[in-house]
């Protein structure tokens, strides 16, 4: 196995995934279960035997907690950590703070699946996930790249759609195969690459 370690986690639960609100670029913070989904994390993290270098987030607290309580967890509290908008969630524009089940009472579920999913439809003032993919991508391979394949073992703490962005480059997803790519917060995906930065093995901790 090579030791060019990845791994990806999604932010626990927040106040807004609990009343099933668009969040995109908002800041709420991580609900008690949210709490309970990160400290979980560091504990399967544990358990598989790893430890990291260095660690990213974005600049939105419920990323940054969720990496607090993972490192805490682990005993690794005193890591490097870099916070970047780069790894911000994909800005849902006009539909940040509404309802999803009201946008698709108002606009039909067909329109909100492809506004949620479709690679580039940008919801209205929004970006799509190619759009994420323009600004986490140059990120990924400036910042965090060069790290993993250094040897530096890296942690990454963000969000649904920004890591979808990322693993959809690293797992050479289409834009098809990305729509059905889901994420569940506070699962871990572990990463090992090889030098010429392809995946060499992945696992998935999602429930
Ligand atoms: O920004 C949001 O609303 C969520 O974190 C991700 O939402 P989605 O699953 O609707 O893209």
């Amino acid at each position: 196995m090579s030791d060019r370690l990845l791994v990806l986690v999604r932010h626990g639960q927040s106040e807004w995934n609990l009343k099933n609100l668009f969040t995109g670029w908002r800041d709420p913070d991580l609900t008690p279960r949210g709490v309970d989904e990160a400290r979980k994390a560091g504990k399967r993290l544990k358990a598989e035997g790893l430890s990291f270098d260095v660690c990213f987030t974005s600049d939105l607290k419920r990323a940054q907690d969720t990496l607090d309580l993972i490192l805490e967890e682990m005993g690794e509290d005193n890591l490097p950590v870099i916070c970047d908008q780069a790894l911000n969630e994909r800005d849902y524009g006009d539909l940040s703070g509404l309802n999803k089940d009201d946008a698709r009472a108002k606009w039909g579920e067909e329109q909100v699946h492809i506004w949620r999913r479709s690679y580039d439809v940008p919801p209205p003032g929004g970006e799509s996930l190619k759009d994420t993919v323009a600004r986490a991508l140059p990120y990924y391979v400036k910042e965090i790249l060069p790290r993993v394949l250094r040897g530096e073992r890296v942690l990454v703490a963000a969000h649904g759609n920004s890591l979808r962005a990322l693993i959809m480059v690293l797992e050479k997803l289409t834009p098809d195969g990305i729509m059905k790519r889901e994420l569940n917060t506070g699962a871990p995906v572990i990463y090992r690459l090889n030098a010429d930065s392809t995946v060499e093995s992945v696992l998935d901790l999602a429930d």
